[in-house]
């Protein structure tokens, strides 16, 4: 996953129906919590079906050079031993984050809480990624910003203070890594730590928080109780716990909409993730008119989980408003792909933090779009693609830019375009889906390396 490694291109070979069941990765927003919360806790952690992907492996990574013990016993089971809040050592080295956003931000947000001293680094794609979203908070917490690359990115060193400031937050963007580095910088102050969010956004923290023993207050707030006060008692003592990873939704994505769009799907998904800030794809595609069966619902994790039995269907275009997008922020992509086969057309409204991911995604869906024969306008920050209920045209190479979910939304396309989709490097994937070609081989998707 370095940024030097040699591209691998694949080819989404359409035709085959998809067939069958699968199990999508663990959660990869959980996954990188129950590591860190691992690490701030006393005693062992022990989680079971961790995403092993790059991303996660490298917040693993960092967790063991601030101090954590770290253990692999199989697939999927590990255990953390952590120092407790406040028992942070100085990292030897560069803290290298890859490709992972979640990781890095959270970890600022660790580190920012203690008084160590810590550099963050990542691939070419993070490089580019906007950090002064966590570094504004951190700074208003005492921590220094001893280094930084232009514009507030990585490579960047932090100093935490002696005693961090516990402040109240109006986060300026609906960012759940935001509202997690504060009040994971938070931990480790005297008093209440306030973040205040006008949209909800993914609760994991707050949830996980709670699960390992600290007090967190969340209060509905805003017109329609859309938006968020979280308060958090700071220097709790965190206890180990076991985790249970849920399968992660926006991974299980790329199946559901494969199976919706590819004639003569039907495919069942396990045990995937409903937590209802993560279900927008779901919403969206139900109201697209997508055949989706919510079956087994049950609770793991603390999360609610189902098995989605998914059958090809007629789509038709809707207008995705833009309050639905912290519910969806990830599966833009593969919505876009979606709304290529539909009928009629789909707006996506409000997408501007598409252009502050792994890449600019709204640029990156619009160029794959158009490489493939997709008609779209791009119009401010909203995404239109015109559909007519028949397969897309394909025959385009698609360029990922470093971003997994790129890659994977475009060999959704090739799936079921009239020819064959190539993507450009495929090597990302691993940063969050390691096994998405083999799971979408055994549906019976066919690709070529
Ligand atoms: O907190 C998290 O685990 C994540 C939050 C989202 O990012 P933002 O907080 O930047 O919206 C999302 O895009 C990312 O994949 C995971
Ligand atoms: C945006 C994503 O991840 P991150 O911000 O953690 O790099 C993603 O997985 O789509």
């Amino acid at each position: 996953m370095s940024h030097d490694s040699t591209p691998s291109p694949i080819t989404a070979q359409p035709g085959t129906a998809l067939r069958g069941r699968l199990r999508p990765p663990g959660d990869k927003s959980i996954s990188h919590r129950a590591i860190i919360l691992g690490l701030l806790s006393l005693g062992e952690t022990r989680i079971e079906g961790l995403l092993e992907g790059d991303d996660v492996l490298r917040t693993a990574a960092a967790a063991k050079a601030l101090g954590a013990g770290i253990d692999r016993d199989g697939e999927g089971r590990w255990r953390v031993r952590g120092v407790g809040v406040g028992g942070l050592s100085d990292p030897q080295g560069v803290l290298d984050f890859g490709n992972a956003g979640t990781g890095s931000r959270l970890m600022m947000g660790v580190v920012g809480g203690h008084p160590v001293t810590a550099t963050f680094d990542g691939d070419a794609s993070l490089r580019k990624r906007p950090m002064r979203r966590i570094l504004d908070p951190l700074v208003q917490m005492g921590v220094t910003v001893v280094e930084q690359a232009e514009g507030g990115r990585v490579p960047l060193t932090l100093r935490g203070p002696r005693e961090a400031v516990p402040i109240t937050y109006e986060s300026p963007v609906a960012s759940a890594q935001v509202k997690s580095a504060v009040l994971l910088a938070g931990l480790n102050a005297p008093g209440v730590t306030t973040v205040v969010e006008a949209a909800a956004t993914r609760d994991h923290t707050e949830r996980m928080l709670r699960l390992f023993g600290a007090q967190v207050e969340v209060e509905a707030i805003g017109p329609g109780g859309h938006g968020r006060r979280i308060a958090l008692t700071g220097q709790p003592t965190l206890t180990a716990t076991d985790v249970v990873v849920p399968a992660d939704p926006s991974s299980a994505a790329f199946a559901l909409v494969a199976g919706l769009v590819v004639p003569g799907s039907e495919v069942v998904i396990e045990g995937v993730m409903m937590n209802p800030l993560r279900t927008g794809l779901l919403t969206t595609l139900l109201e697209m008119g997508g055949d989706i069966e919510r079956l087994n619902e049950r609770e793991e994790g603390g999360e609610t989980v189902a098995d989605l039995r998914v059958r090809h269907s007629r789509l038709r275009g809707v207008a995705v408003p833009p309050e639905r997008a912290p519910a969806m922020i990830d599966e833009y992509p593969v919505l876009a792909v979606a709304a290529s086969c539909a009928q009629g057309t789909t707006r996506m409204q409000g997408l501007h933090e598409l252009r502050v991911k792994e890449s600019d995604r709204l640029a990156a869906v619009a160029a794959g779009l158009k490489v493939n024969g997709v008609p779209h306008t791009v119009e401010g920050d909203d995404l239109i693609v015109h559909g007519d209920g028949a397969a897309p045209q394909g025959g385009g190479t698609v360029e990922t830019h470093l971003d997994h979910r790129i890659a994977m939304a475009f060999l959704v396309l090739g799936m079921v375009a009239r020819q064959p989709v190539t993507v450009d490097d495929g090597a990302m994937i691993a940063t969050s889906y390691p096994a998405f070609l083999a799971d979408m081989q055994a549906l019976g998707a066919g690709f070529t390396a």
